[in-house]
């Protein structure tokens, strides 16, 4: 695995401790995805609750948040971890006995007496001194609640910069081409597609150390359709080919905003999928461009885009902001300053930012 590719890299431990704990992990959220979702989005009681801003929190962000960061506390024990969930969430003792139960499982280190211990690991500040895990223990809850794509996002920054990324994928393909289907997620224009993915059997997990190159492999159990490969961003510039990824819920990016700006472009092709299973996409040449345009206001977490940089820097891409500025991951919790994500397959950077600055001065004369 991580193993042989990154043979002396100075960080090797640590990707290849943190691609082992999320693909356990990727199984594990799996597993409670197909017990208690389905596409009706009828979910057991038990495995739903509300946090204070009304998001669903599940038994898995909990359970996945107490694997990956009692491992990796056992493993690397000076080093600090920021991760979306806390102890809070745990209503009960039920329910704090269902995640005990699920660890069991798919712990290999034992970190099931320490359930509250280990999630309330993850509340560090953040900042740009120091070694810091930076962890979506279910990145697209709401995807992970409709039975479709989610992702387990977990990055290390070493000094405020991002140098490992790990995404593990439990519903999307490692084939090159993931299943598509025609989705009613948004409207498009005439002419325009807008397709979603179909879930795959196997699953897989992205990897990608900063200057090593971005991988991926199948999270199936049969070792030899397991071996991981390097991928790279496609080379197209032709907009008739060319497949922008998107939120599927358009009050985490506006439809609108994207529609026009693909517009501009000559992109017809529009994909709605959940969580940062899309920085994958874009990493292994299925999409070209990621666009996400939350309503104005509205700061994003670093945990939600440092794996994924990593990842689709690696594998040749490039992300900024709005105004072409790189992300800076270093200024705590939260990514200050930051007015939309662009991300590309980098040869299309450039046309792609002049878009999105010219839909966006439109934005404010109009509105
Ligand atoms: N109002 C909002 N605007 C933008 N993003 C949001 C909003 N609410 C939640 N999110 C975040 O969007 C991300 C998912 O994006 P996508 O829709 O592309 O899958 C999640 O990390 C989710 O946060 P959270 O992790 O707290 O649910
Ligand atoms: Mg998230």
């Amino acid at each position: 695995m991580a193993r042989s590719l990154l043979a002396g890299h100075r960080l090797q431990h640590e990707l290849e401790s943190a691609v082992d704990i999320v693909s356990r992990a990727s199984r594990m959220a799996r597993e409670i995805q197909k017990r208690y979702c389905d596409a009706t989005q009828t979910v057991g009681d038990a495995t739903t609750l509300a946090k204070a801003d009304a998001s669903p929190v599940t038994i898995a962000d909990l359970a996945v948040q107490a694997l990956i960061l009692g491992e990796l506390h056992m493993l690397f024990p000076e080093d600090r971890f920021v991760a979306e969930e806390t102890s809070s969430s745990v209503q009960d003792e039920r329910m704090e006995g269902a995640i005990r139960t699920w660890l069991t499982q798919y712990s290999t280190r034992g970190v099931d007496e320490r359930v509250r211990d280990s999630i309330d690991l993850g509340s560090d500040a953040g900042g740009c001194r120091g070694r810091i895990w930076v962890l979506d223990p279910v990145d697209g809850t709401k995807g992970f609640l409709r039975n479709q794509q989610f992702c387990i996002a977990l990055a290390l920054l070493v000094d405020g910069l991002a140098e490992l990324g790990v995404l593990g994928c439990p519903n999307l393909s490692a084939a090159q081409e993931a299943e598509r289907i025609a989705s009613g997620y948004t409207e498009g224009i005439e002419g325009e597609k807008c397709l979603t993915i179909v879930n795959g059997t196997d699953g897989c997990v992205f990897f990608a150390a900063r200057g090593a190159g971005a991988y991926m492999q199948s999270l199936t159990d049969r070792r030899e359709q397991a071996l991981p490969q390097q991928i790279h961003v496609n080379a197209n510039t032709d907009p008739s080919w060319a497949v922008m990824a998107e939120s599927v819920e358009s009050g985490h990016s506006s439809h609108s905003l994207t529609g026009k700006m693909i517009r501009i472009l000559g992109i017809r092709q529009r994909l709605g999928v959940d969580s940062q299973c899309k920085y994958g996409l874009l990493s292994r040449g299925e999409a070209c461009v990621f666009l996400r345009f939350p309503r104005p206001g509205y700061v994003e977490n670093i945990w939600d885009h440092a794996a994924g940089t990593v990842v689709l820097t690696e594998a040749g891409g490039r992300v900024t902001d709005a105004l072409g500025g790189e992300l800076d991951f270093s200024h705590g919790r939260k990514l200050p300053n930051v007015r939309g994500i662009v991300a590309t397959n980098g040869h299309m950077h450039p046309a792609v930012l002049a878009a999105v600055k010219h839909v966006l001065a439109e934005d404010v004369t109009s509105g």
